[in-house]
């Protein structure tokens, strides 16, 4: 992790999406009959090579929606992906060519197997239906046991009812692994898990994704978990990014106040630890329904008039660019907003 925020040279982006937007039709109802769910509205970002990029953000702001349009497992209504500099689902890379190259792996360890295949056959068959002879792709299985830290001759041939949570997921692991992949989307990995089980699938994360020469996006709603993973973050609120950074820079002095009220709301440990900001209070609005202007108005300390009319755009702050912009979608952070915080700033 620390090799990869502190390693120089340019940065490459792996993936860039680009405008990614989901809206799903409701069923007639309430809100009349082309009412939409917007749970992902123009959603960009890069992924750098070799990078843990995270997505946080409180339950249904889009962190699912966004990984299953990356991985293409539900057409965007608009937006594209960007796969090594190829558009994914073009001539040049073949959505399932993508997909060999991109893998997931799901909260729920036990619905993510086939409980009717032994561990070694659950690993070994993604490899066998793109080609792989049956005894390379149960050798590789074998492999990606030990590498998972689960012996192969002790567990190759049991079945996901006589393992724990934390093996399962151990098992799902080595199994987004068996296509050899650059890119792993972990979608809440660890949250179903104890949290001493937690702290060691995470660092066996760590550990392969150096290993294999891995790029992870790391989806969670546990910010310290994000900040042991993660080389940058990306704060979601109510399908769109409200900031992104390196981690430790959003962590230490963020700039979006939802970003700020997250972080304020995270539990410590510490009881000498003061809040720099109020903890989040009430709920989101419905992503049927958002906001015509800033998405977090309705929650926002320092709303003004100008925020309910005028959806503020990601901007950078300073002059850094790559893997080191630190950028959020906030009208206080923006000298010629008309929003009165932004003006004190500059005077
Ligand atoms: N298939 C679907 N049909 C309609 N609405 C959906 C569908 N999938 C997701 N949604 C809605 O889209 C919004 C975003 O959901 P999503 O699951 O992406 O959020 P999330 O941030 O991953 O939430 P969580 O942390 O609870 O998993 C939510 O309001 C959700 O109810």
């Amino acid at each position: 992790m620390e090799q990869a925020r502190d390693r120089g040279g340019p940065a490459q982006p792996l993936v860039i999406a680009r405008g990614l937007t989901k809206h799903f039709p409701l069923k007639r109802g309430f809100f009349g009959g082309d009412a939409k769910v917007k749970a992902a509205d123009g959603v960009d970002f890069e992924i750098i090579k070799g990078e843990t990029l995270a997505i946080v953000g409180e339950s249904g702001c889009g962190k699912s929606t966004v990984s299953r349009l990356l991985m293409g497992l539900m057409p965007p209504t608009s937006g594209e992906v960007v796969f090594d500099g190829e558009l994914v689902g073009s001539s040049a890379l073949a959505i399932n060519d993508f997909r060999r190259q991109a893998q997931m792996v799901f909260q729920d360890s036990y619905a993510s197997l086939n409980s009717r295949l032994s561990i070694e056959e659950s690993i070994a068959f993604p490899p066998m239906v793109h080609g792989l002879s049956r005894g390379k792709a149960v050798a590789r299985a074998h492999e990606l046991l030990e590498a998972v830290g689960l012996a192969s001759a002790q567990y190759a041939r049991r079945y996901p009812h006589e393992l724990s949570g934390g093996q399962r997921q151990r098992v799902n692991i080595a199994r987004a692994l068996a296509l050899r992949p650059r890119l792993v989307i972990l979608d809440e990995p660890v949250s179903a898990l104890d949290k001493s089980v937690e702290a060691q699938v995470l660092n066996l994360l760590i550990d392969l994704k150096e290993q294999f020469g891995l790029t992870y996006l790391f989806i969670s709603h546990d910010l310290n978990v994000v900040h042991h993973m993660a080389d940058r973050v990306l704060v979601m609120y109510l399908g769109r990014v409200a900031e992104i950074g390196p981690v430790d820079e959003v962590f230490r002095a963020p700039a979006h106040p939802y970003t700020r009220a997250l972080l304020a709301s995270r539990p410590s440990m510490d009881p000498r630890r003061r809040r720099t900001a109020p903890p989040l209070l009430g709920d989101p609005p419905n992503p049927v329904d958002p906001p015509p202007g800033c998405r977090f108005i309705s929650r926002c300390p320092l709303a003004e008039p100008v925020c309910a009319t005028c959806l503020p755009e990601l901007t950078g702050m300073g002059s850094a660019t790559g893997r080191n912009r630190h950028a959020a979608a906030c009208l206080s952070i923006l000298p010629s907003s008309g929003h009165s915080l932004a003006s004190r700033m500059v005077a």
